[in-house]
């Protein structure tokens, strides 16, 4: 243990295009979002590990003495591809979280204790850690993979695994590229945790931020990007990532024949989209180039749908704003949660407040974003609002 306090942040994400058929193999975009995750470590002298998850409203501890059993044969985390299964089992006994458990305080205790155990797993450490997010939890924007991102990065750093970054004259410091990779590896591990069988691009955004492709574990930044402007929709309607993606495993398995071209278009769409970004970028961007990424948003939408992973919440959304000439879609798992809605750099500002405010008369919450944040960085307290070091000072 190096370090008597750390403070690390991680950014949410929204995808593009992408999501599901990622989980098989297929190729998505996906941006960070100007919304993160804060977390502060502390050692202490407690003899306990100590967990404050005020968005969540869990804060619980554990004796050092009670968890070191827990590590009896443990085995090296090798190539962090797998989880270990053993000490998985173990964790779910010790914490009486049935296997079938998706509840939030669960899978979020569970990513904790399975990523402080095996980081620590030489020298137990008494520690305590308090986590807080600008991004609603479960609704499709990474919340789970910031919270990730944010545990392995500390954790790491705190065990002197990777280094600590920031020097006394900086607000905020990054972590060199192998550092930066080995986050992103254990942060995998938890979200392993929480969504049960993750692509890896979610973590990937919450660690590297910026607008990235991802397939197959392939991570390729596509800085040149045009800056799009998007309109997000919280529906409220929540959902698991960890069903919603174990359900459309079951369909491809039930209807392989009928899915898996469903898949390969999904994939196609996001080529496309990258090729007209691409053009965008080259031939500075056009009406024509607008049509054509509100086309493959409706096409994308509707493959969700066939999927399975559409609300009728997410239909309403899709309806109010195209009454307007705007497209949507779900973003994230879907079932409810997010959707992102494409503007044109002209699309006038009377047209977004009324859709604003009908969106709102739904009963969804909705506001323009900004893309391409930052991804994970260490900080000083200078570099926080006073809210959020209040919010994190207070335990
Ligand atoms: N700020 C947070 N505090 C505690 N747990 C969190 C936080 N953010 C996310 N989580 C964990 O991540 C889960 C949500 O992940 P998920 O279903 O993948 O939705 P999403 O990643 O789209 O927000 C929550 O149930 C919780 O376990
Ligand atoms: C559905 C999926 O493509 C994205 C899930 O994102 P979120 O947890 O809903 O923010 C799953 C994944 O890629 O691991
Ligand atoms: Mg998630």
């Amino acid at each position: 243990m190096q370090t008597r306090e750390f403070l690390v942040s991680a950014p949410g994400k929204v995808i593009l295009h992408g999501e599901h058929s990622v989980v098989h193999g297929k190729v998505a975009l996906a941006v960070s979002l100007n919304l993160r995750t804060y977390l502060r470590l502390q050692s202490t002298a407690s003899g306990e590990v100590r967990i404050n998850l005020p968005n969540i409203d869990t804060f619980l501890a554990w004796e050092i003495t009670a968890l070191q059993p827990l590590l009896a044969g443990c085995k090296e985390q090798g190539d962090l591809k797998e989880l270990d299964a053993d000490l998985l089992k173990r964790l779910r006994e010790f914490t009486g979280i049935l296997d079938e458990s998706t509840d939030t305080r669960s899978m979020a205790v569970l990513a904790f204790l399975y990523m402080y155990l095996t980081v620590f797993a030489e020298a137990l450490a008494s520690i305590t850690v308090s986590v807080w997010s600008e991004l609603p939890t479960g609704a499709g924007l990474g919340s789970s993979a910031a919270y990730n991102v944010c545990l392995s990065a500390a954790l790491l750093s705190a065990r002197g695994t990777i280094s600590s970054p920031l020097t006394p004259q900086q607000e905020s410091a990054r972590w060199c590229k192998d550092e930066m990779e080995l986050i992103n590896r254990w942060a995998f591990m938890g979200e392993k945790i929480i969504h049960g069988n993750p692509s890896g691009v979610d973590n990937a955004v919450g660690t590297w931020g910026g607008f990235l492709r991802y397939h197959a574990g392939n991570i390729t930044p596509l800085s040149w990007v045009p800056i799009l402007r998007i309109l997000l929709t919280n529906t409220k309607v929540p959902r698991s990532t960890k069903v919603l993606v174990s359900g459309v495993k079951d369909k491809i398995n039930k209807f392989s024949s009928v899915m898996k071209p469903v898949l390969e278009s999904v994939s196609a769409v996001s080529c496309t989209c990258e090729q007209t970004l691409t053009e965008m970028a080259t031939h500075g961007p056009s009406a024509e180039h607008y049509s054509i990424l509100e086309e493959l948003i409706d096409i994308n939408q509707h493959h969700l749908n066939v999927m399975g992973v559409g609300h009728s919440s997410l239909d309403t959304l899709c309806r109010v704003t195209l009454a307007r000439g705007l497209h949507s879609k779900l973003t994230g798992a879907g079932g409810g949660g997010c959707g992102i809605t494409l503007l044109r750099p002209e699309t006038d500002a009377s047209v977004i407040q009324s859709t604003f405010e009908e969106l709102k008369s739904c009963g969804f919450d909705c506001w323009e974003t900004s893309i391409g944040a930052p991804g994970v960085q260490q900080h000083s307290s200078a570099a926080l609002s006073q809210d959020v070091l209040k919010i994190l000072n207070s335990y």
